[in-house]
């Protein structure tokens, strides 16, 4: 029987995210040959088994292009097989992912997030129920590495808190989860690091968008999404407002 699209997101990404903890768990080597090879791992993981079962489909991985040609809008696989490279070397950080996206017409339509770590998979056929919590004081994921410039200003101007993490997939999880309540990103990224998790943030209801408001849009042919905004709908209008208000060029 051949799994619906999100089922077999969800099988991937948890495969994947075995296999990286099992090299984890295994190494003796320094980080970066450590990240190298969870990368190769993840990647050829994932494009074999994507091979095997939707072979008339292209892959788009942070790691090379793979499958039949691209036809622009048409289903393709955008894939990060290890998203937060960098914290999955630290020793006991959580903060990584593995997303498996499929896009048709410019947009996710099916995708699965894997926090291995934190045993946590969530895919767009299940995707989580939101929480009905208020927001006293809003709680915005940012990258520990490399958070806009604009941002602890923003924060201080809507009186929020910044919270900074690895990997984008581990972000938008935790507004996915209510753990915070917006994740945003500028100055650089890529469809990958994001499509698999906008996926699910939509399909749980969540509020997704660049950071001007605009549509996410997928499978371009340059693969550059350099800026984006996921977070509780009730939140929205003020952060997009309190965005538009930065100095031109500060996005
Ligand atoms: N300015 C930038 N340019 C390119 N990629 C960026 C970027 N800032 C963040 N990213 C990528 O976005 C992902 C999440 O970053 P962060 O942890 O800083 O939030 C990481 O992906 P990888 O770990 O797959 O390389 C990182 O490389």
């Amino acid at each position: 029987m051949r799994v619906d699209d999100h089922e077999l997101a969800a099988a991937l990404a948890r495969r994947a995210g075995e296999r990286l903890v099992e090299l984890r768990a295994e190494s003796t080597s320094d980080p970066e040959r450590l990240g190298d090879a969870g990368d190769a791992a993840a990647h050829q993981l994932l494009i074999e088994a994507l091979a095997q079962q939707r072979p008339a489909d292209p892959v788009l991985s942070e790691h090379g292009v793979s499958g039949p040609e691209r036809v622009a809008g048409e289903r393709v696989w955008i894939v990060d097989p290890l998203d937060g490279t960098r914290e999955f070397t630290e020793p006991g950080r959580s903060d990584w992912a593995v997303h498996v996206a499929l896009a048709e017409r410019h947009e996710v339509i099916a995708s699965a997030v894997a926090l291995p770590a934190q045993g946590v998979v969530l895919h767009t056929g299940e995707p989580p129920e939101q929480p009905t919590h208020g927001i006293a004081r809003p709680r915005i994921a940012v990258s520990r590495s490399r958070p806009p410039e604009f941002v602890a200003a923003l924060a201080e101007e809507i009186g929020a808190e910044l919270v900074p993490m690895g990997s984008a997939g581990a972000k938008i999880t935790a507004v996915v989860l209510g753990e915070v309540d917006a994740y945003l990103h500028g100055g650089g990224q890529y469809e990958w690091d994001s499509a698999a998790p906008v996926g699910v943030a939509g399909a749980a209801g969540l509020h997704t968008s660049r950071l001007d408001g605009s549509e996410l849009v997928y499978d371009r042919p340059d693969p550059w999404l350099p800026d984006l905004l996921v977070c509780r709908r009730e939140l929205a209008v003020d952060l997009l407002a309190a965005l538009s208000d930065r100095p031109e060029g500060s996005r």
